[in-house]
């Protein structure tokens, strides 16, 4: 199996990203991690940049042992001599020289005409020859360069002993055909293009960042450039968890492999976003909290039959512990029984039915249904309360300047009746609206409410206490509205108040 060497520049072209700044411990510590990721490669800054990144990427060469450690250089000698400084003690040290060479960047960025270009680059790369034994040299803006102009170039830093060439796609313009392309293109035209090493450097503008790098490296790419998370200038660079996964999972079409440790992908990935501070969102492939999670019915039923009907590759195999199957309201009965039976709860088909239909209603509320959840709800369905009122709706109209209001509309075994009342406030004002249909005289004698799970959508959980003469009753209800959970609370504890004084009047029947 052909293999691809890593080029991660999470510490440099990810560092570009807008908002994010490593300190020199932030970046030896992910570069250790990086290590331990076993990338061949770092690229840890560039220490023309500050002397704050100069000292980073010298602590970061000190630091890691079994990595390659670049510096980046624009091609001018004193670029070039601030990472002559900055790897000073690195045990296999790099140099980056990079030009544009587009027409664009000729024209408008760099003021200079092609031989110019050529001839800059030239000198940068003989220059860094004289300190490194190993010096790459990017094309920047290969992508949108003239394909003769760039076989020129290219040529020259052969010539002059470039181990690496770079290929950059720095916009992110390329269709994965016309990168592909490319790279085909020099191989059979460059003269002893095989003296170094090709390197794909995509960016991620039109979301093919991925894409290109894979078409690289099916036309001939030894190295792949990239960041963990996709991190980067603007939309990101390519996600190296994306190339080391695909080329994992589909080796039997690429026919070539990175020597990753791929369970390190998640952890590095974790660290990666704590230090720089940018959330991996939730459909991020590979890393994302959702890579590995499935919310419908018809997958999770799939997943739980094979977990290979929905997954193309392990959790485990990135370093996760496991697939999540998460409760919501696209959730079926054989992913909900399976959460039940986890949680100790092993019940006839009738009650797993039975709590399905509320787990639903509960579900449309809520965008996820926790542990926290389904016990609260499996524990209320376990209460055996009689159901003499039922409420139905439940309608509020608060203001801070005016006295609230509530409507209750309450079903009973042979009619629905509502009824309106005002209050202290608004849970008063239902409190007297149940009262009003019950016609049941009672006191409140406690009432507290609580949070039962956690987030915006929190179930509330209100516990009431009624008293009338010498019968006390309580009840609970839960929603995720807290005025729901009240008036439920409240009609739970009328019902267990009439059960409980039907009760009583049979048994002072019975001893009169
Ligand atoms: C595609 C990429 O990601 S390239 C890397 C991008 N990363 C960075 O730019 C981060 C670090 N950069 C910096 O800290 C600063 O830009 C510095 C210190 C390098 C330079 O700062 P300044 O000297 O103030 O120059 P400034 O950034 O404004 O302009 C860049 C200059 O470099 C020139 N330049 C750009 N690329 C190159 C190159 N590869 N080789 C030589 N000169 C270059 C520009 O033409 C411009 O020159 P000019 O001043 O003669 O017009
Ligand atoms: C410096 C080069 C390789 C670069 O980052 C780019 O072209 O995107």
């Amino acid at each position: 199996m052909r293999k691809i060497y890593v080029f991660d520049t999470t510490l440099r072209d990810g560092e570009q990203s807008p908002g994010v700044n490593l300190n020199t411990r932030e970046k030896v510590e992910m570069a250790l991690q990086l290590e331990k990721l076993k990338i061949d490669r770092m690229e840890a800054g560039f220490p023309a940049a500050s002397p704050g990144d100069l000292a980073a990427v010298n602590a970061v060469a000190r630091a890691v042992k079994d990595v390659t450690v670049i510096g980046l250089s624009r091609s001018r000698e004193s670029d070039i001599d601030a990472v002559r400084e900055a790897l000073i003690g690195a045990q296999d040290p790099c140099i980056h020289v990079f030009l544009a060479t587009s027409p664009i960047h000729r024209k408008f960025k760099l003021r200079m005409e092609k031989q110019q270009v050529l001839e800059t680059a030239q000198a940068s790369i003989r220059y860094a020859k004289k300190y490194f034994s190993k010096v790459e040299f990017s094309l920047e803006d290969a992508g949108r360069t003239e394909l003769d102009f760039m076989a020129e170039v290219v040529a020259m830093a052969v010539r002059e002993g470039a181990s690496v060439v770079n290929i950059p796609d720095t916009v992110g313009y390329l269709y994965p055909s016309e990168y592909g392309a490319i790279f085909k293109y020099l191989k059979e035209n460059v003269p002893d293009i095989e003296k170094v090493q090709l390197s794909a450097h995509c960016h991620n503008d039109l979301g093919m960042a991925t894409a290109n790098t894979l078409a690289a490296i099916l036309n001939g790419a030894d190295q792949i450039e990239g960041t963990i998370n996709g991190i980067g200038e603007r939309a990101g660079n390519t996600a190296i968890e994306e190339i080391a996964m695909a080329l994992e999972t589909r080796a039997e079409f690429f026919g070539a492999k990175t020597g990753l440790a791929l369970t390190e992908i998640a952890r590095t990935s974790r660290l990666v976003s704590k230090l720089t501070g940018m959330v991996v969102p939730g459909n991020k492939a590979i890393v994302g909290a959702n890579a590995f999670a499935h919310e419908s019915g018809i997958h999770q039923d799939g997943m739980l039959k094979e977990k290979t009907t929905y997954e193309i590759m392990t959790p485990e195999s990135i370093g996760l512990k496991e697939s999540k199957l998460v409760l919501g309201k696209h959730s079926g009965r054989h992913a909900f029984r399976e959460k039940l039976m986890d949680l100790g709860y092993d019940l006839s088909e009738e009650q797993v039915n039975e709590a399905f239909t509320k787990f639903k209603v509960l579900a449309d509320k809520k965008k996820e249904v926790s542990d926290e959840d389904l016990l609260a709800l499996l524990e209320e369905k376990l209460i055996d309360t009689p159901e003499v009122f039922k409420l139905e709706t439940i309608f509020v109209a608060y203001g801070n300047e005016s006295t609230p209001t509530a409507r209750v509309r309450i079903a009973t075994e042979d009619q629905t009746i509502e009824e309106e009342a005002e209050g202290n406030g608004s849970v008063d004002a239902i409190y007297n609206a149940i009262d009003k249909v019950s016609g049941e005289e009672v006191t409140l004698a406690d009432y507290s409410i609580k949070s039962v799970t956690h987030g915006k959508d929190a179930q509330g959980e209100v516990h009431v206490v009624l008293s009338q003469n010498d019968v006390a009753a309580q009840g609970r209800g839960l929603s995720t509205d807290i005025l729901e959970a009240s008036a439920r609370a409240y009609v739970d504890a009328v019902n267990v108040l009439i059960e409980k004084r039907k009760t009583f009047s049979r048994r002072e029947r019975a001893t009169l």
